[in-house]
């Protein structure tokens, strides 16, 4: 089953809504030059949430082919949470995406894999797709244990969701020392888990369903090794970190076939 690949830029806490704009207007600009339209590929921003606004209001503007994608949300619908950011409200925005678990909420914010399934239940009830991130550390890849680790964090996060729901969103693998490192995952360490990750969604639920779940890989990802990670035949696309802030830079990445 062909599946559209995914590049998702995801920001991290770099860049005001000023230099957002400039970052966006550049990307679009790049990506027009190469005549992307967005029907082969999906291009995702995850810019912080004072931007998403303002990014919301050029994509929408000037017809941008690109998507906005959010960095976190609350497992909450509303109330006395300050601080926290509900799904609905992120919906309103016109976001279409928004990453839960990723690994630096993990380790900084102690985010389980319970929270990361009550939160992504509550992207999919606002009719957005979760970007669920899992992957293991550096200690656990040295003992071997990095494909059950990752299953077990897969099977805690998606309890609960339907066929369906599990259909519609996307998981990024991103093997933790991988992650801002310059440490690329060989394209061979990537399909071994991604392919695992997608032969239990299979389990789980029905061969149908993990054919249709898009699997990323993220980890270090740039322009010169986006090809040969997605040759592999489990990766749907990329989580990207720091190359995504450079509107050349992502837009090769898009480009990638
Ligand atoms: O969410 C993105 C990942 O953490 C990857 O970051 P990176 O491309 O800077 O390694």
């Amino acid at each position: 089953m062909a599946r559209k690949p995914i590049m998702a830029g995801n920001w991290k806490m770099n860049l005001n809504h000023v230099e957002a704009t400039g970052l966006v207007q550049k990307l679009a600009w790049t990506l027009a030059d190469k005549e992307y339209d967005g029907s082969s590929v999906d291009c995702v921003v995850i810019p912080p949430f004072t931007d998403l606004r303002t990014v919301q209001t050029l994509i929408e503007g000037d017809r941008f082919p690109i998507q906005l994608g959010a960095q976190n949300v609350s497992e909450h619908d509303s109330g006395a949470y300050t601080g926290e950011v509900s799904a609905g409200m992120l919906a309103k925005l016109g976001v279409r995406y928004v990453v839960v678990g990723h690994s630096e909420r993990r380790q900084y914010h102690n985010e389980t894999d319970v929270l990361v399934n009550a939160k992504a239940a509550k992207i999919l009830a606002a009719g957005m797709a979760p970007i669920i991130c899992c992957g293991e550390g550096l200690e656990i890849r040295q003992e071997g244990r990095h494909v059950e680790y990752t299953l077990e964090q897969i099977r805690g996060c998606l309890k609960g969701l339907d066929p369906e729901q599990v259909a519609s969103l996307v998981i990024a693998y991103e093997p933790v020392w991988a992650i801002g490192t310059g440490e690329v995952a060989t394209p061979g360490d990537a399909q071994e888990v991604c392919g695992a990750i997608r032969q239990e969604v299979a389990r789980l639920y029905d061969q149908a369903t993990a054919d249709a779940v898009r699997i990323q890989y993220g980890g270090s990802v740039k322009a010169f090794n986006v090809a040969e990670i997605m040759a592999q035949p489990d990766v749907d696309g990329a989580l990207v970190g720091g190359a995504s802030l450079k509107a050349e830079e992502f837009a090769a990445i898009v480009l990638f076939a």
